[in-house]
């Protein structure tokens, strides 16, 4: 069943090792078939050697199993949440990266100091603490999320969402790499933040100008 979405979903998991976004076990990439509303997920605590495209859960939208012999993800049901709020989101991330987990630690929104915050939507939000696992995590992101594609957890890491897992891991990797040009800028300084005029202007050119154009 939706071995394309499978597939997609797939690699978008070994992508965040590969990018050095995760550690061990955690984080978990999953999307969204916009056919059947049904929902790839990684399984949970499976190594990401272990990982293929067969392996991948398929849940709908209530978090009933419909495919597959693994436990999914433990944070099924907060991706679910947010699959549930947002009709425009198909793929979502959840990393434990480093320098913006580091923001999260300190209770502090990652600033928007690079024009690729045009691919985030700006700086990075920060949300409250809720325990990993449940519903009340994917409230908070929906709540505190509003028209970026990425939000911190207190404590906790990185959640990003995109009109495809793709898009949502693309956008894992540019927060990230934000997160460590802020963090190493404020060791020798105080960065320039962006303004809300200059980050619509570079968010335009990524939707607009950014890439091929057939
Ligand atoms: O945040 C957590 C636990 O702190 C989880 O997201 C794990 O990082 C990954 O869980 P699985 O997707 O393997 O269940």
């Amino acid at each position: 069943m939706l071995q394309a979405l499978r597939e997609e979903v797939y690699k978008c998991n070994m992508l965040l090792p590969e990018n050095d976004l995760v550690k061990m076990t955690s984080g978990n990439v999953s999307g969204r078939d916009p056919q059947t509303n049904l929902v790839v997920i990684k399984p949970s605590g499976v190594a990401y050697e272990k990982l293929s495209p067969e392996n991948m859960v398929i849940v709908d939208l209530d978090g009933n199993v419909v495919e597959g012999d693994l436990t999914p993800s433990i944070d099924t049901e907060t991706h679910l949440v947010v699959y549930r709020a947002r009709p425009d989101v198909f793929g979502m991330v959840h990393t434990h990266s480093t320098y913006a987990t580091s923001f999260a630690v300190l209770g502090q929104p990652i600033p928007p100091v690079t024009t690729t915050c045009g691919l985030i939507g700006g700086g990075v939000p920060l949300g409250r603490f809720a325990c990993f696992g449940g519903e009340t995590i994917g409230h908070e992101v929906v709540n505190v999320i509003g028209d970026s594609y990425a939000v911190i957890m207190q404590s906790h890491g990185v959640f990003t969402i995109g009109h495809s897992a793709s898009h949502a891991t693309r956008v894992a990797v540019e927060v990230e790499e934000m997160a460590k040009i802020a963090h190493l800028a404020m060791l020798r300084g105080k960065p320039i933040i962006l303004t809300p005029e200059q980050i619509r202007e570079v968010s335009s050119g990524y939707v607009n100008d950014y890439g091929q154009k057939k």
